[in-house]
């Protein structure tokens, strides 16, 4: 009978581990993903590894894993996972696509309605003894311009929360389709429109080649100078540097940060600003959507080493799951 080994590389929800283990030829084993020389080590007899944003599954990682058949991404983000090594070492890759969208959404809007209002800040400040009233007086967001980077699964359920505070949202997303957008009571626009019209900017892109440094110089350059950014996708997305110029020169006017270029992290000059909200990636970070995406890329694990078709399969079509497992045995 075969025997495969799933690695769990970050903290995932019970719930995934104890869907792995209704497969008996299944054994579960942990790992700290952050800590390379053991993940390595791990790796050589692992079948299958599971992992959040925290572990990078990279061509020297793959390269550590001989017996290698897939690795699953609980969550939504692959830029942590070189996905052409995986599909080259004839590695299935997966991830959950819809399994936190929800919770990292309603956590882009909380982050919008801090920044709007200075909730962070005003909290601090009455916690230590301070009355604060006009230091923290906010911004409405009805009848203000809302700009959506980026119109798929999170930017959609943003756009769509933040119409029903009579925002009128514009969204730049080149595949993104006028049926979509209409749908949604927003208009498609080009990123330079959107950059000259926004007060509010919300970013709900992938971290690609393309997208890495899409708001930088150039784009707080002709920003209007109250527009407040609300980012929780990815933090390469953003140059932290420039916004943080920016922010300094009164070229934006607020921030709200989940994700950053180098995570985690503790010490950044964005800190130290008063008009910037943060949080320590906590899109992803609810009960609810901790139990979907864990228990979505297990079962996706299991598909995957029993041979079955897998449906949030990343490295298709032309590696078919059948395919790509068939040259990893
Ligand atoms: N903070 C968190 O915990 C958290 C949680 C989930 C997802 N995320 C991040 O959010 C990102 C988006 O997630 P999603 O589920 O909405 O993904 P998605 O694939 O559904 O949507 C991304 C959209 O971006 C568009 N896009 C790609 N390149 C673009 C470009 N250059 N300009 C404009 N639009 C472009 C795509 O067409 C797509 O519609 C993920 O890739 C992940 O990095 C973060
Ligand atoms: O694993 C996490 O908690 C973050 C996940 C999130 O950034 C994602 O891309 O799905």
């Amino acid at each position: 009978m075969s025997h495969y080994v799933a690695l769990i590389a970050d903290k995932l929800s019970t719930a995934a581990t104890a869907v792995l283990t209704e497969d008996s030829s299944v054994e579960v084993r942990h790992v700290d993903g952050t800590d390379r020389p053991a993940l390595l080590a791990a790796l050589a007899d692992a079948h299958a590894v599971l992992v959040r944003s925290a572990t990078r599954i990279d061509a020297e990682a793959l390269a550590a894993a001989p017996r290698l058949e897939v690795v699953a991404r609980a969550g939504v983000g692959l830029d942590n996972v070189d996905v052409p090594a995986a599909t080259d070492a004839g590695v299935l890759v997966v991830n959950a696509p819809s399994s936190n969208v929800v919770s990292a959404a309603e956590h882009a809007v909380a982050l919008l309605l801090a920044l709007a209002r200075n909730v962070p800040q005003a909290h601090g400040a009455l916690k230590q003894g301070r009355w604060a009233r006009s230091l923290y007086t906010g911004v409405e967001l009805s009848g203000k311009t809302l700009g959506v980077l980026g119109l798929g699964r999170i930017g959609s359920l943003v756009a769509r929360r933040m119409a029903a505070f009579d925002m009128r949202v514009v969204a730049h997303d080149p595949y993104a389709t006028e049926e979509h957008a209409r749908a949604l009571g927003v208009r498609l626009v080009g990123l330079d429109e959107l950059l000259d019209e926004a007060q509010f900017l919300t970013v709900h892109l992938p971290l690609t080649d393309h997208t890495r440094g899409l708001l930088g110089f150039d784009a707080f350059q002709r920003v209007r100078s109250d527009l407040r950014i609300v980012n929780a996708a990815r933090g390469g997305i953003i140059d932290e540097q420039e916004l943080y110029a920016a922010l300094k020169e009164g070229r934006v006017a607020g921030a709200a940060l989940d994700v950053y270029a180098t995570e985690p992290c503790t010490d950044s000059a964005l800190f130290e600003l008063d008009n910037v909200v943060v949080t320590p990636h906590l899109g992803a970070s609810t009960p609810e959507a901790q139990e979907r995406a864990g228990t979505q890329a297990a079962r996706s694990v299991l598909d995957a080493l029993a041979g079955r078709p897998v449906p949030d399969a990343v490295n298709t079509p032309a590696n078919t799951p059948a395919n790509v497992l068939a040259s990893a045995r």
